[in-house]
């Protein structure tokens, strides 16, 4: 039983979380035990996944608070593997409201195959999904970090990027990170880039 002040606005925070794991693994994007997502709530908590769940089969005991440096309020509690990715933007942008973390084919493969250090994608109209983009015509850029297992290793080589980020970010053969204001924001920024990778891999095969 964890050590937890179940409020509305928890149970709110909560059932998000376990809505959008569920449309995560219908989408094929948290294979196995993969990917990690959480919030932050209107007094400032952070919910997030405990670590090794199925994201697909959350329950409201999976949704566990979290210090704002990561750590789990009650010390019987694991949290994500790669919680320290999830509190540095919250540190870094106030109005962060929820991050989602997911491992897509797409967000794999393209990630291992891409020799520079971003992926950059341009013309497509799906782009107007990110805050700021009125038109096709434009070209953003998808960073590029290689995978560590040492995640605040990690996390240090993400931090100087944030401030430029427009999309999120891709770890290399391992994932992509998304965030928005809210739960929904995020779950719409995540299914319009996840739709923008698939576009680019199916383009790329379509060469091959
Ligand atoms: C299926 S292995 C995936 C993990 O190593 C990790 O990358 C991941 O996304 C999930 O870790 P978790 O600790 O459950 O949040
Ligand atoms: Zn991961």
């Amino acid at each position: 039983m964890q050590n937890l002040k179940v409020d509305e606005s928890w149970g709110n925070a909560s059932r998000q979380i376990v809505q959008a794991g569920q449309r995560m693994d219908q989408r094929g994007w948290v294979p196995a035990t993969a990917g990690n997502l959480s919030c932050r709530l209107p007094d400032g908590r952070i919910a997030i996944t405990r670590s090794g769940g199925h994201k697909g089969f959350l329950t409201d005991s999976d949704v566990i608070e979290i210090t704002p440096d990561g750590v789990p309020v009650d010390p019987a509690n694991r949290a994500s593997a790669e919680t320290l990715l999830h509190t540095q933007l919250y540190a870094h942008d106030p109005a962060i409201g929820a991050v989602l973390h997911g491992h897509s084919v797409a967000a794999t493969i393209l990630s291992m195959d891409e020799p520079s250090d971003a992926i950059t994608l341009a013309g497509y109209e799906v782009l107007k999904v990110f805050e700021g983009q009125t038109t096709h015509d434009t070209s953003l850029e998808l960073p590029l970090f290689h995978n560590d297992q040492d995640i605040a290793r990690l996390a240090t080589v993400v931090a100087p990027k944030l401030v430029d980020m427009r999309l999120g970010y891709l770890i290399r053969g391992h994932g992509v990170y998304v965030w928005g204001k809210d739960m929904f924001t995020a779950l719409a920024r995540l299914e319009g880039l996840e739709f923008l990778l698939a576009c680019e891999l199916a383009r790329l095969q379509k060469k091959a």
